[in-house]
């Protein structure tokens, strides 16, 4: 079998389009314009894609965008400060702090004293509790990609058994909650899983986000399923650095039914959700209706 290809780069390309457009009704019928501050502490390789890619598509978008580029040596007094200043700023409906901060600050402080409405990455307490229990939140931008990519592909995802691969509070576990939300049978893997390959061949829905490269082989595929690869690992290959999932999309394409692609998979829905939580967290500031179908 050869897989189908879920193009994510055309996916997000239309939600950037409906959250676009929303957003140009909002300037002209209400003088409301949606706001995004993204705050990098130092640099981090792997978040330079993300950042580069980011500013452009919310100014496209025409979101107003925010960025403030702090030294690696920041303070934590100095980044809790401006934090309260973002969160007090009225033109400002959602903020992103970039993970992984230095070692020195504690990322759970950091991200907890973001005001919950405008926790557009969906990392606050309040938001990881509402998405556990089935309430209204923020939901996180990479899972809320790969649940919009699952559902177009096959509309209802009930009774499906889903095996996601990582468990971090970024991707692995908030990708869990939303599969089983939508009623999969879902079982979460990680480093100390018995047996991997065994538990991935059980999946009719397989995530990869281990930040390991090509560590999901064909061999750990169920014929016909559906693949999601978040990984997004830079490596040399013929010289030349290139980007490369956590699936082995060579072999693993042979025997899903369908999967996604590094790049132009998962990585640009990251930031078309990124802009329609954005989206969304304006409509719920100023209590004006939300746009339909752009999040959980
Ligand atoms: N496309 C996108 O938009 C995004 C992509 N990413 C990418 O997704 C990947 C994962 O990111 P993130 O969740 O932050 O990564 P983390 O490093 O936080 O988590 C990795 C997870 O994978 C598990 N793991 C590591 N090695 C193995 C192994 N050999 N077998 C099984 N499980 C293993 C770890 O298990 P344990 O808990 O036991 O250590 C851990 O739970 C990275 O490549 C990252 O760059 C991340 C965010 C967004
Ligand atoms: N607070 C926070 N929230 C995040 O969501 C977050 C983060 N920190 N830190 C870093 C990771 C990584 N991440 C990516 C998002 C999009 C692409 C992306 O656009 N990828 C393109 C790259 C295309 C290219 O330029 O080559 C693609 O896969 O096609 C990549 C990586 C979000 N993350």
């Amino acid at each position: 079998m050869t897989a189908v290809v879920i193009d994510g780069k055309a996916f997000a390309a239309g939600v950037r389009a409906r959250v676009a457009a929303h957003v140009a009704r909002l300037r002209e019928e209400h003088g409301v314009q949606p706001g995004l501050a993204v705050v990098l502490v130092g640099q981090d390789p792997a978040s330079e894609v993300y950042v580069r890619n980011k500013g452009v598509q919310t100014l496209e978008a025409g979101m107003a965008s925010y960025e403030h580029k702090l030294a690696a040596d920041t303070s934590e007094v100095d980044l809790l400060a401006l934090i309260g200043q973002l969160n007090a700023d009225r033109a400002v409906h959602g903020i992103l702090v970039q993970l992984p901060l230095p070692g020195h600050l504690n990322a759970d402080l950091i991200i907890n004293s973001i005001d919950p409405a405008k926790d557009v990455d969906g990392f606050h307490i309040s938001n990881v509790g509402l998405l556990g229990t089935g309430q209204k939140a923020m939901v996180p931008c990479t899972p809320l990609g790969c649940l919009m990519m699952l559902r177009a592909h096959h509309g209802s995802l009930a009774g499906m058994s889903a095996v996601v691969v990582g468990r971090s509070n970024i991707v692995g576990k908030p990708m869990a909650q939303l599969l089983l939300g939508d009623s999969c049978t879902v079982t979460i893997a990680h480093s100390r899983t018995r047996d991997l390959a065994a538990v991935c061949r059980g999946a009719d829905i397989l995530v990869a986000a281990v930040g390991r490269a090509e560590m999901i082989t064909g061999d750990m595929v169920k014929p016909g399923a559906t693949v999601i690869d978040v990984g997004i690992n830079r490596v040399a290959r013929d010289g030349k650095a290139r980007l490369v999932g956590d699936v082995d999309f060579a072999s693993a394409s042979k025997v899903a039914g369908a999967i996604t692609p590094v790049p132009g998979g998962v990585g640009p829905m990251t930031i078309a959700c990124l802009l329609a939580n954005t989206l969304t967290a304006c409509c719920r500031a100023h209590g004006l209706p939300e746009p339909e179908g752009l999040t959980v």
